[in-house]
């Protein structure tokens, strides 16, 4: 039996876990989790019976309670209530699924208590991988990648080799091919199309501003242990090439599939076995080509941001993402415009004060830090 607590179980990635949950008999719920989303989060309850559900407010939770009065699931809200969810007992694997900084503190408490981690959050590692690569070692569990591009990697990865470099694939995005002129008239609807996959609003909009490359350099620099210097993004527009490794031959394995999200959650989940079968396959007779080319880090600035931020480590990763999260969910309000959010990040990078080796209390307050400044900010 795998007993897994899923943190965000009613996002995308949430729901396509409990779409893999549906189809294995092996599987059960421990716990589920949910910021607002208590209509979906009660059905979730009802079908799979989890010892504890958290929402984020109180009054959500009592709501909830009362609703749910005829089950066993316990009720919580609240940090508290994310903590108790990453740490129930039984539960041998945590799916980090919730969106941004907020899934920190609990994979760190899922850590020390010892279970296993399917890391969908790359928030977590963007800004306290230094912090919980090193805890998970210490705790000896595994950290098993969700994020489509580091489960390819981990698939290619090659126990008798080490990597020299690896090729990290992006779509490039709705506005792959724009120029800095184009991407100024841009909107929020232009941005949330994304050419290939189907996520949650504030990913795809980093997918847009290529942020998303950004964040997954520094992910998987800590996943796997290489130089930023040592990974190289590679558009492939369609989405086919997930990533790839290269070895100190010049020889590279890649890992192909349609883009099916079920597949690397499955992966993480079953780990090594390979359960879930995509629903198409990559049809090569259909395939007239794949195509690849470099980004523009002069068009999408976001991407120049993080990857500078990733050299510099320390505290400049988290305060990247910290305005990143701030200026994304600006732009999802419609309150600024697509190109403000790497100018703000650029901003917050300028004017924070650099440390070296921040704990998790520097990075929350980093965090509020980068949001009071932002405020200030006119544009
Ligand atoms: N979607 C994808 O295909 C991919 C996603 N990822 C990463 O996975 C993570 C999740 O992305 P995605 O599923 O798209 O996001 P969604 O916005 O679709 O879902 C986010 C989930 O987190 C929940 N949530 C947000 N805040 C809290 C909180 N304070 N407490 C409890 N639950 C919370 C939401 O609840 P509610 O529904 O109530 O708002 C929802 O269940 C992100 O870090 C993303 O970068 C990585 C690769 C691919
Ligand atoms: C599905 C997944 O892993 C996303 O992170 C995806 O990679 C986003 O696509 P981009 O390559 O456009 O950022
Ligand atoms: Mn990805």
């Amino acid at each position: 039996m795998k007993r897994i607590s899923i943190l965000g179980s009613t996002g995308s990635i949430g729901t396509q876990t409990l779409d893999i949950v549906r189809l294995n008999d092996d599987v059960s719920v421990e716990a589920l989790s949910a910021h607002k989303n208590i209509d979906l989060l009660e059905k979730q309850i009802r079908e799979f019976r989890p010892k504890v559900a958290t929402i984020w407010e109180e009054v959500d939770a009592k709501l909830l309670s009362d609703r749910i009065k005829d089950t066993d699931t316990k009720v919580c809200f609240g940090m508290e209530g994310l903590t108790e969810a990453a740490t129930v007992e039984g539960a041998d694997i945590v799916v980090t699924a919730v969106v941004g900084m907020i899934g920190i503190e609990p994979a760190i408490a899922a850590i020390k208590a010892k279970k296993d981690i399917a890391l969908a959050n790359k928030e977590t590692l963007v800004c306290a991988g230094h912090i919980i690569m090193p805890l998970a070692k210490k705790m000896n569990i595994n950290i098993y990648p969700v994020d489509s591009e580091h489960s390819a990697i981990f698939q290619c990865l090659d126990k008798n080799n080490p990597i020299k470099k690896i090729l990290l694939t992006a779509s490039g995005g709705p506005f792959r091919g724009y120029t800095k002129e184009q991407l100024q008239k841009v909107t929020l609807e232009d941005a949330l199309k994304h050419p290939n996959w189907s996520m949650g609003k504030k990913i795809t909009v980093d997918s847009a501003t290529m942020v998303n490359k950004g964040l997954e350099i520094i992910e998987a620099s800590h996943l796997f242990g290489v130089d930023i210097d040592n990974i190289e993004v590679v558009i492939q527009k369609e989405s086919i090439i997930h990533s790839m490794v290269e070895f100190k031959d010049n020889g590279i394995i890649a890992q192909l599939g349609t883009p099916d999200m079920r597949l690397p959650i499955s992966y993480a989940l079953f780990y090594p076995e390979r359960r879930y079968i995509a629903d198409e396959r990559v049809d090569f007779s259909k395939l007239n080509s794949l195509n690849f080319s470099k980004p523009d880090l002069d068009v999408f600035e976001g991407l120049r941001l993080a990857i500078t931020a990733g050299k510099e480590g320390g505290s400049a990763p988290t305060v990247l993402n910290a305005a990143n999260e701030w200026a994304v969910a600006k732009f999802l309000k419609k309150k600024i415009r697509f190109i403000d959010i790497p100018y703000l990040i650029g901003k917050a990078l300028d004017a924070h004060k650099f440390t070296k080796n921040p704990s998790i209390s520097d990075i929350l307050l980093l965090k509020k830090w980068t949001e009071e400044y932002l405020e200030r900010i006119k544009i």
